[in-house]
């Protein structure tokens, strides 16, 4: 325990004494378990959170979980599509993807944001590997026809936006039994390899589906779900959500990542969060203490 303790220091120097000790009753009780982490590409922003993170993932990894790492990057995106003179559009939260935006996409995804995640965990010692969804035939995707909320039973065209049409988890399994933290980047291929853009929310929600994973944590850059009035709310059940969408509460980025939340647990996820990237060590804290973060989607 003294070595652990020590290891759990050196890899997160911020965290305080009474925290390591709080930490053991989940240290036990999620040993061996899957946490899938969606790593927001808005939580990602400032060089000290990246760092922070980097040091979070290697730690649940030290103390014997399986972290599985699902990243964005809309707004890295954006950048680059504003230096090629592009504007990024969003129809109900998915970027609408022409050939010239899906480059940008697999470049600046599956390039730029995955191995400057992947390098970061390696400077601090961990075992990061990049994956996209054609490493070992992971995400399998078909190319998304949008339901057109204007026009029941009517569909929107937006491009090289995939929908998931199977993961083979066969390559995370092999990694994550090994030393080694699986860092996936949200493209998918059509069985004509075809690339396809895919939101990471929904990509995180199927990949914690299954792998069975204990939970899956989102990390953004909102305190979590907010109501009308713009309070956190804490906890919130699918006929709250539904009511939510009805009423226009959850708009853009939420929708996504709402859906796959709710889809997520109901599926066997035990539990659910959105939390607060912005919050040093924000994933630590929710694995490793009892402090309640950001929102809980409750299956029912
Ligand atoms: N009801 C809501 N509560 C909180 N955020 C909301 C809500 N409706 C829409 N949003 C927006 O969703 C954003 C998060 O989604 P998104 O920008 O896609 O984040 P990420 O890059 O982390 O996936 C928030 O920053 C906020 O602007
Ligand atoms: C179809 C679609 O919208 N794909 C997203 C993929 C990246 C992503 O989801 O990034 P965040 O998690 O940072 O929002 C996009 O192009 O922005």
């Amino acid at each position: 325990m003294a070595d652990l303790t020590n290891n759990l220091a050196n890899v997160a120097p911020g965290i305080k004494a009474e925290i390591l000790a709080e930490a053991l009753p989940y240290i036990r009780q999620f040993h061996g378990k899957t946490i899938v982490v969606k790593y927001g590409g808005n939580a990602m922003t400032e060089e000290r959170l990246k760092h922070g993170f980097a040091r979070d993932v290697i730690l649940l990894k030290l103390v014997g979980m399986n972290p599985v790492v699902v990243h964005g990057g809309g707004p890295q995106i954006d950048n680059a599509l504003k230096k090629i003179g592009k504007q990024g559009t969003f129809v109900q939260g998915m970027r609408i993807t022409d050939e010239e935006t899906m480059e940008v996409v697999e470049w600046v995804l599956g390039g730029e944001v995955q191995q400057d995640i992947v390098m970061l965990i390696n400077h601090y010692g961990g075992q990061a590997v990049g994956l996209t969804g054609k490493d070992g035939g992971l995400i399998r995707a078909r190319k998304y026809r949008m339901p057109d909320r204007e026009k029941p039973g009517e569909f929107l065209d937006i491009g090289y936006v995939g929908e998931i049409e199977a993961i083979n988890p066969a390559v995370v399994k092999a990694l994550q039994d090994d030393a080694f933290i699986p860092i996936i980047s949200p493209i998918g291929f059509g069985a004509d390899g075809q690339a396809y853009n895919i939101n990471a929310d929904v990509v995180a929600g199927k990949i914690a589906e299954i792998l069975h994973a204990e939970k899956l944590i989102m990390m953004t850059n909102i305190a979590g779900v907010q109501d009308k009035q713009g309070n956190l709310v804490t906890d919130l059940s699918a006929r709250e959500i539904d009511e939510m969408f009805k009423d226009g509460t959850i708009s853009g980025g939420m929708l996504p990542k709402i859906s796959s939340a709710l889809d997520a647990a109901k599926s066997g996820v035990n539990t659910v969060h959105i939390i607060d990237g912005r919050i040093e060590h924000s994933l630590l804290l929710e694995v490793l203490t009892e402090q309640a973060f950001g929102t809980m989607i409750r299956s029912h």
